[in-house]
């Protein structure tokens, strides 16, 4: 298998807080890895490193093959680098199209046609071509969603970072996000996915990494890991010997 992203010895502080602890982990082609750890663990922070908007104070950041520690977030994303992030963040004044044609010229530097049937492919894909022309402002909570998705997609991702984008959502919502989120893992993305609602991510993912204190505390496959000691002690308060 080729590693497409590795992160070795990762670290991140903000005075006290430490929110990436000699974080190392790596991802490999067509691989999708799960995320979880209680609030405040270091989960988004450590998407913030490896998009590029928060520089680490030590460790390197590996993206296909190169080291993408020093460069800045629209080269990352240029390369292959995209997020949906945790609260939607769409331009509200713009359609659904306009959003993703953005992704698409500004995130992967498309033009004309080529950029607007990626959108149109796009869009298809998660569901929002009938939405296309609705101004984004005017979404329901899982078409934002959607569009986070799609809009991360339309700057052609080798590797796509999710970012609890199952939070907030009905069971049947979430299924079918999860079955379009499987698609796009089909298509042989690679991704990362920090998610909360633990079933969805277990339908999607091969390994999972636990994080607590910026720290990564345990990583294997999801089963074993969601029935381990550590598991249990972060989010139950169970003790490690119990
Ligand atoms: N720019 C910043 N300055 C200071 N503290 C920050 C900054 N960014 C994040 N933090 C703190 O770092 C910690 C980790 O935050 P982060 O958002 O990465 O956690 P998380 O695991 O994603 O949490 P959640 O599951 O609630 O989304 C939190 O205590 C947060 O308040």
């Amino acid at each position: 298998m080729t590693e497409v992203l590795r992160l070795d010895g990762v670290t991140k502080s903000y005075g006290a807080v430490v929110v990436a602890d000699a974080q190392s982990w790596s991802l490999q082609a067509g691989e999708a890895l799960g995320v979880i750890g209680p609030n405040g663990a270091g989960k988004t922070s450590m998407f913030n490193l490896v998009t590029g908007t928060v520089a680490p104070n030590a460790g390197r950041i590996w993206f296909d093959g190169q080291d993408v520690t020093g460069w800045p977030a629209a080269r990352r994303c240029r390369a292959g680098i995209a997020r949906s992030f945790q609260v939607p963040q769409p331009f509200g004044g713009m359609t659904v199209f306009e959003n993703a044609l953005v992704a698409a010229t500004q995130g992967a530097g498309e033009r004309g046609a080529k950029a607007e049937a990626t959108c149109l492919d796009v869009l298809a894909r998660t569901g929002l071509l009938p939405k296309a022309n609705v101004l984004a402002k005017g979404l329901t909570l899982l078409e934002r969603k959607r569009l986070e998705l799609a809009r991360a997609l339309c700057a052609r991702p080798k590797v796509l970072l999710l970012d609890e984008i199952a939070g907030g959502l009905t069971e049947a919502e979430c299924h079918s996000l999860v079955a379009t989120i499987r698609d796009v893992r089909a298509t042989g993305v690679s991704i990362v996915w920090i998610e909360h609602v633990v079933h969805a991510l277990l339908a999607v993912v091969d390994r999972l990494i636990v994080i607590d204190f910026g720290r990564k505390i345990a990583e294997g496959e999801p089963h074993a890991i969601m029935a381990s000691r550590e598991v249990k002690e972060i989010y139950l308060g169970i003790e490690a010997d119990a």
